[in-house]
């Protein structure tokens, strides 16, 4: 059977940060062709589980980003109750170790078909995008290089059978090697050339994520704070499309 082609907004996910309930819904009603978004720590815990419901009902998909990160226990009752909100991608911090990504990918299975929806994908965050090499050795006395233990991080998921992993765009291609389609690696760090940084460290643009063999691009600030979102939205899918092209 042929698939079809992802689009740049199935690509694309639209990071909600440093909005309430109302400006969240506003604002993606100013960009009707945006399908996912990201819902993380700031929105979840201003608006509730709710603001789920609200953006599925604008046919919106959902990356719940919550990054459980607990014993075996709590993690799988919290993925049992993200998935039955309808969240297709849940994250989870790999450093939790086998035992509570096992349980979780479980609970999250067995929480979806209790309302009566497909499983979702739990993705484990493996480092930040914020790290650094240097500050890994640093602050977290972790001696492996950062490109090791990415590698190493998404081996467990991958082992305890979760659909992918999150990590920057600089580890992408070493990954893809080890974990074809259709583990999925979803990146943030995306930054359209001639934005800022902000607080992220090991960034790539939309298109050369996507050359080195990311599945998704985790955007937020490029867009959220752009003076004209819908235009940088805009932007972002056209340098996609022209990569298609090439
Ligand atoms: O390693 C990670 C994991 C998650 N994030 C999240 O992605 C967005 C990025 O937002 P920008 O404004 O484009 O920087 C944000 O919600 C983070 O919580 C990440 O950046 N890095």
């Amino acid at each position: 059977m042929m698939t079809s082609p992802l689009t740049p907004a199935d690509q694309l996910i639209i990071a909600l940060d440093g909005m309430e309930r109302a400006e969240a819904l506003a604002f993606i009603s100013k960009l009707p062709e945006v399908s996912w978004v990201k819902v993380g720590l700031e929105l979840f815990v201003s608006a509730g589980p709710e603001v789920l419901a609200d953006l599925r009902e604008q046919g919106l998909r959902i990356f719940l980003d919550l990054k459980f990160h607990d014993i075996p226990a709590t993690m799988a009752g919290a993925c049992r109750r993200a998935a039955s909100f309808g969240a297709e991608l849940i994250t989870v911090h790999a450093c939790a170790g086998r035992a509570a990504l096992d349980e979780a990918q479980t609970a999250a299975c067995e929480g979806a078909a209790e309302v009566g929806l497909s499983a979702p994908r739990l993705l484990a965050v493996t480092v930040l995008t914020s790290w650094d090499q240097k500050r890994l050795a640093n602050e977290l006395c972790i001696p492996q290089s950062l490109q090791a233990r990415v590698e190493w991080l998404a081996e467990l998921a991958a082992e305890s059978g979760l659909g992918g992993c999150v990590c920057s765009p600089w580890e992408v291609s070493g990954l893809r090697r080890l974990h074809p389609s259709p583990f999925e690696l979803v990146t943030p760090g995306i930054r359209p050339s001639g934005a800022e940084l902000a607080d992220q460290v090991r960034v790539m643009s939309p298109a050369a994520a996507l050359n080195a063999g990311a599945s998704r691009l985790v955007i937020g600030r490029p867009i959220t704070r752009a003076v004209d979102p819908a235009e940088a939205f805009a932007r972002c899918c056209f340098e996609i499309e022209q990569r298609q092209l090439d």
